[in-house]
């Protein structure tokens, strides 16, 4: 199958300013070769420790980076005519790509929209924008409909929204450009246990309306209690991608020691914490930054990348893969 967008190699720098004149200044390694493809219809789920490189991915892909930051690679999006997104003018990505082809579902939904307009308003002036030719009123509420929210609703300050009606609003929002693919950056984070559920079957219903969905989320737990809100998982650590795979097989079988890690800190997992912290990405170490941190934790070939079938985890071989071919 085709991907929606297609990522190689995304590598993101962050040139900080040497602490004295002529001095070589730090640079922050925020994200390091970083491969995935986002499908039509399915859900990967990104996750990581804070400051893992997440949200810098999701800006990168966004074109949201400031512009003191260096990115490399390339990120493909072909779902309508192809765009390479870490190429394309300021301009292209303002007025054809960002809200019209990639749409972002931002954390803190309740924060993100304007606290004196009405969910309305917002929602018909970005129905506007992205879909000039559509009726705003009739849109908006189709969209608000889409995002399981009552179009009546609408009429109210965000301050009258309860958490879950304002999550709903901004998924609206972001549906109202009709995009293929959609980036939830932390879309759950902050909410109880309920709403981080609809939240995520809310996502669940945008892929299986045709979307590619990118889900950025520390929120382990609550993939592995909601089966079905993740088709694929990544899980990433100090910029790299350590392992990736369908999401129901890592969770079940993690290959990576540090995936292994994050699901035993877990409440189901016997909440034993990860030892130690992430390095500092101003100087992260040559080779497999994890077992730098936890050298106990299993044999490692300095952080090589090994593929098999739909599964790649760095490290070392998959060979105890059920059903894998190594390559
Ligand atoms: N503009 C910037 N300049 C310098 N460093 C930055 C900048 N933006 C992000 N970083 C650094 O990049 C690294 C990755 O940050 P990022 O926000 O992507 O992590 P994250 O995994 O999304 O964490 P969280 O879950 O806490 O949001 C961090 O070390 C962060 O300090």
């Amino acid at each position: 199958m085709t991907p929606t967008l297609a990522v190689r190699d995304l590598t993101v720098r962050f040139p900080l300013r040497p602490a004295r004149r002529r001095a070589p200044g730090p640079v922050v390694h925020a994200a390091t070769e970083v491969s995935f493809d986002l499908h039509p219809g399915r859900v990967l789920a990104l996750v990581g420790e804070s400051g893992s490189g997440k949200s810098v991915l999701a800006s990168a892909l966004l074109g949201l980076l400031p512009a003191t930051a260096v990115v490399t690679g390339s990120a493909l999006l072909t779902g309508g005519p192809p765009v390479e997104v870490l190429a394309a003018p300021t301009r292209v990505l303002g007025t054809q790509v960002r809200g019209r082809r990639i749409a972002l579902v931002p954390q803190s939904a309740a924060t993100s929209l304007t606290p004196v307009r009405t969910a309305r308003s917002q929602l018909e002036e970005a129905v506007r924008e992205l879909a000039p030719g559509a009726d705003p009123r009739a849109r908006a509420d189709a969209l608000a409909e889409r995002a399981g929210l009552d179009p009546g609703d609408l009429d109210r300050f965000p301050h009258q929204l309860s958490g879950g009606m304002a999550q709903r609003v901004v998924v609206a929002l972001a549906l109202a450009g009709d995009p293929e693919v959609v980036l939830a950056d932390e879309p759950t984070a902050g909410l109880d246990r309920p709403l981080v559920d609809r939240t995520l079957a809310l996502l669940r219903e945008v892929a299986d309306a045709g979307c590619a969905v990118l889900l950025i989320t520390h929120d382990l737990g609550a993939l592995l209690r909601t089966p079905g809100a993740a088709d694929d998982l990544a899980v990433m650590y100090a910029g790299r991608l350590l392992e990736t795979g369908p999401a129901r097989a890592v969770l079940d079988e993690p290959a990576h020691d540090y995936t292994r890690d994050l699901l035993g800190a877990l409440p189901a997992g016997g909440l034993v914490p990860i030892p130690g912290a992430p390095p500092e990405l101003t100087d992260p170490p040559d080779g497999c930054a994890y077992h730098r941190r936890r050298p106990d934790a299993g044999a490692c070939d300095g952080g090589r990348l090994h593929a098999a079938g739909s599964r790649s985890a760095r490290c070392r071989p998959l060979p105890a893969l059920v059903g894998v071919r190594p390559c």
